[in-house]
C-alpha cells in the first residue's frame, strides 16, 4: 500500500497521546497466562499482527483465549496442559513469538512445527536451537531458519552462557527452564529487557536476578497463578513521537502511561545526551514502571553509541539515525550488528531510505556514521518500508521535515506493531497545544 505523507505540519506537533500497549508484554502476558492455573486478564493488550500471531498459536495449542478490543481473557491450562496443534503454527512476522514459543514447546510432550512469512524465514534460529539443545531439546531447523520442527522432550536444568545479547533468547531459555528437572542459571553478555523475569514473578514463578543484572536463576515446575495485568503503552511506539517532537519545529507533545522499564528507555538517555528537551513524570509502579513523557523541539548535538548502549535502544536505532541526521555534527553507532538480522537488514534499509532525503550516512558492518549537517531534499522516488514496520514509521516521521508531500510504499507494515500509527500521527499534526 502506498501512503501519501503530507510533509511538514505548519503549526508543529501538539497534543496528548496514549500510545497502544507494549508488544513485548502482550506476547509474554499471553504465554504466561496460557501456562498458569485459572484466569488471566490482560488490559491494554496490543491488537497488532505480531501479538495476534502469538494469540492464534496459543489457541491452536488448546488454550481458550477471548479478545474484546484491548482486553484479553485467557483460561490457563497450566504448565502441562497444552495439546498438540493439528497444523504447523504460523508465526507470521513475529521474531519474539517464534523464539519464546520455541523455548516453551521444547519441553512439551508433543511435536510442533513453526513456520513464518518470508522475512521471519530469513531470520536466525540457531541462536535458540543451540542453547535449548544443551538442555536436552530436539529441534530441527531448515539451514538455520524456519520451518522449525520441535520434538518436545524432558529438559534438564544447567548453566547457559548466552552467545548473543537477546531478550528473546533469554526468554526462550527461561520458559524452557520452567519445565526442566532441576534449577537453571542463565548468564547474559549484556543486560537485556527483563519483562519475562518481572511478569513471571507476578505470576508466582521463582526467578532471581543477581546484582550484576546478567545472571538469572530459575527454579523449575512452579504453580503459576493467573493474574490481572495492566500493560503500559509501548515505549518503542512512543519513541516515534519522541523523535518527531524533537525534530519538528514548534512541536510540544505529551505521551501518557508509557512503559518506562529502564532496560527499554535508552532513547531517553540518548535524547538527553543530544540536548533534547524531555521531561519524564513517573507514576506509581506496579510490575513495570510507567509514566508520562513531555517533549519539545530542540537543536540536537551528535552522539556516539557503542555495544553496551545497544540492548536498551535496539528497536529505536532507526530513530537514533533520524535524530543524528538533524544534529549539528557527526554521530556514530557501533556494536549494533544485531540490526542486520531484524525484520530487514536495518543498517542497509536505514541507509538506503535516509540517503533518499540527502542525508549523509554511511553503513558499517555493525552500525553507521551520520553527518547531520547536510541539507535535506525531497526524495526522487517513493520512500519504502521494505516490509519493515519500524523502517516505515521512521520514514513517516522523517517526512515531517520535508516541505512537500511524499509517498511511502509498503505502509501496511505498521500493522505489525502499531496499526493506528497514521491516525495517531495525524492527531498530533492537528493537535491542541499542551
Ligand atoms: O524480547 C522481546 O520482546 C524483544 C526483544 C528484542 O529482540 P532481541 O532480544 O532478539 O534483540 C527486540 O528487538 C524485539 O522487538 C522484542
Ligand atoms: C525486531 C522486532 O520484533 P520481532 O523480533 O519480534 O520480530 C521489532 O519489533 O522491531
Amino acid at each position: 500500500m502506498i501512503k501519501t505523507l503530507t510533509g511538514a505540519p505548519k503549526i508543529g506537533l501538539h497534543g496528548t497521546l496514549a500510545v497502544p500497549g507494549d508488544k513485548s508484554l502482550s506476547h509474554r502476558g499471553l504465554i504466561l497466562g496460557a501456562i498458569s492455573q485459572g484466569t488471566t486478564t490482560l488490559h491494554g493488550f496490543l491488537p497488532a499482527a505480531d501479538c495476534l500471531s502469538t494469540l492464534t498459536a496459543l489457541q491452536a495449542l488448546g488454550v481458550p483465549i477471548h479478545r474484546d478490543g484491548t482486553t484479553v481473557t485467557i483460561t490457563g491450562r497450566g504448565l502441562h496442559g497444552l495439546s498438540q496443534p493439528k497444523q504447523p503454527l504460523d508465526m507470521g512476522n513475529a521474531g519474539t513469538a517464534t523464539r519464546l514459543l520455541a523455548g516453551l514447546l521444547a519441553g512439551q510432550p508433543f511435536a510442533t512445527t513453526l513456520i513464518g512469512d518470508a522475512s521471519l524465514s530469513r531470520r536466525p534460529m540457531e541462536r535458540v536451537r543451540q542453547p535449548l539443545q544443551a538442555m536436552g531439546a530436539h529441534i530441527e531447523l531448515t539451514a538455520g531458519h524456519l520451518p522449525m520442527r520441535i520434538n518436545g522432550q524432558r529438559l534438564h536444568g544447567g548453566h547457559t552462557d548466552m552467545q548473543v545479547a537477546s531478550a528473546q533468547v533469554k526468554s526462550a531459555l527461561i520458559l524452557a527452564a520452567l519445565q526442566a528437572d532441576g534449577p537453571s542459571t542463565i548468564v547474559e553478555q549484556l543486560p537485556t529487557r527483563d519483562h519475562t523475569e518481572r511478569l513471571l514473578r507476578q505470576f508466582g514463578g521463582h526467578i532471581e536476578t543477581a546484582a550484576d543484572e546478567r545472571t538469572i536463576t530459575v527454579t523449575p515446575q512452579p504453580q503459576l497463578q493467573g493474574q490481572t495485568v495492566q500493560i503500559p503503552g509501548d515505549f518503542s511506539s512512543a519513541a516515534f513521537f519522541l523523535t518527531a517532537a524533537s525534530i519538528v519545529p514548534k512541536a510540544h507533545i505529551r505521551l501518557t502511561q508509557v512503559g518506562l522499564n529502564p532496560t527499554r528507555t535508552g532513547l531517553l538517555n540518548v535524547l538527553q545526551r543530544m540536548g533534547g528537551h524531555v521531561t519524564v513524570t513517573p507514576q506509581t509502579q506496579t510490575t513495570e514502571p510507567v509514566g508520562d513523557i513531555e517533549v519539545s523541539c530542540a537543536q540536537l548535538h551528535p552522539i556516539h553509541l557503542t555495544a553496551a548502549d545497544i540492548p536498551a535502544i535496539i528497536d529505536e536505532l532507526p530513530l537514533v539515525a533520524l535524530l543524528a541526521a538533524t544534529a549539528d555534527g557527526i554521530s556514530t553507532v557501533s556494536g549494533a550488528a544485531e540490526l542486520r538480522v531484524k525484520e530487514t537488514d536495518r543498517i542497509a534499509t536505514i541507509v538506503t531510505e535516509l540517503q533518499k532525503l540527502g542525508v549523509v550516512i554511511t553503513a558499517q558492518p555493525d552500525g553507521f556514521t551520520i553527518d547531520g549537517r547536510a541539507t535535506w531534499h525531497q526524495p526522487k522516488e517513493n520512500l519504502d518500508s521494505h516490509g519493515d514496520h519500524r523502517i516505515g514509521m521512521m520514514m513517516a516521521i522523517a517526512a515531517l521535515r520535508l516541505p512537500q508531500p511524499t509517498q511511502l510504499a509498503g505502509a501496511e507494515a505498521v500493522d505489525i506493531s502499531y496499526p493506528t500509527f497514521f491516525e495517531d500521527l495525524a492527531q498530533l499534526c492537528q493537535g491542541v497545544r499542551v
